[in-house]
């Protein structure tokens, strides 16, 4: 049998290759290759509509007719033994509104961690979550009385739970005003540096790019790179990942119409 722990550390957290999703009539990605390295924060980015979701749902094993190759942590995605160690964030907070934000915590921690046996346990990895996420003074306050942006800093706080190894949030900043953007971005740059946790984190504002370690850049189910910010302005000669992307996009266009032409 194969030993997972014995593993390189520089094996990727997450590796596809030939990864094709069909969700009702259409293919929604179309046979994408890609690694997502440990430790580090990878974006993933492209126009609303591109597949980003898709593409976090088939990493985290909640989507179906997924074929080709998609490894998380060693293991196949959606891996029974990955269930506590990859976090999911999606778009939609999913919290209890009519409990207090440690309410929810402690509800959702005694699903991941049961027992009596494990309460200090518990109400620790609860303190350590909540502050994680800035929500401390918030803690007694209900769910159902906090902004948009706080309430998914609690949903952000349930995936924190578990110390998971590989955080996907789908989203986390959107309408977040620029200060707890910032924060949340400083925060995920600590875990990836104090704890080692890898973060794949999807967005359509192209300056959180800046932001990553390393970008995937998609467009209409595929990539189109995969790649540092700064390597991807170097080889495109522009001032910003933006700028980047559309120069990215151009010339896909352009080598479409001459595959075209050649016909
Ligand atoms: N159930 C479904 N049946 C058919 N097509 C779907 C279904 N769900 C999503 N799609 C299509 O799949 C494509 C990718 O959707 P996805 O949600 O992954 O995009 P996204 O890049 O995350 O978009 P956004 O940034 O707006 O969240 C879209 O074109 C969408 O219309």
């Amino acid at each position: 049998m194969m030993n997972y722990s014995s593993r390189p550390p520089e094996e990727p957290a997450v590796h596809a290759r030939d990864l094709t999703v069909v969700r009702g009539p259409r293919t929604v990605l179309r046979g994408l290759g890609f690694t997502v390295p440990r430790g580090r924060i990878t974006g993933l980015l492209g126009p609303s509509g591109c597949g980003k979701s898709t593409l976090m749902r088939a990493v985290v094993g909640t989507q179906a007719k997924v074929t080709g190759t998609l490894d998380v942590l060693g293991r196949p995605a959606g891996h029974p033994a990955l269930r506590t160690r990859v976090g999911y964030v999606t778009q939609a907070p999913s919290v209890y509104n009519d409990l207090t934000v440690r309410q929810n915590l402690d509800h959702f921690a005694a699903i991941l961690d049961p027992g009596r046996a494990s309460a200090d346990r518990r109400h620790e990895n609860v303190t350590r979550a909540i502050a994680d996420v800035d929500l401390t003074p918030h803690a007694d306050a209900l769910a159902g009385t906090l902004s948009g942006g706080q309430r998914s800093r609690v949903s952000l706080a349930v995936a924190l739970l578990g110390t998971p190894d590989l955080l996907v949030l789908d989203e986390p900043t959107v309408g977040l005003d620029p200060v707890l953007r910032r924060d949340l971005w400083n925060l995920f740059h600590a875990l990836a540096a104090e704890r080692g946790t890898t973060l794949l984190v999807s967005s359509h504002v192209m300056d959180e790019a800046e932001r990553c370690h390393r970008l995937l850049l998609m467009r209409a189910g595929r990539i189109l790179a995969d790649d540092t910010p700064e390597a991807l302005r170097t080889r495109t000669g522009s001032d910003t990942v933006e700028a980047a992307f559309l120069h990215l996009v151009d010339e896909a266009a352009a080598a479409g119409r001459t595959k075209e032409s050649t016909r």
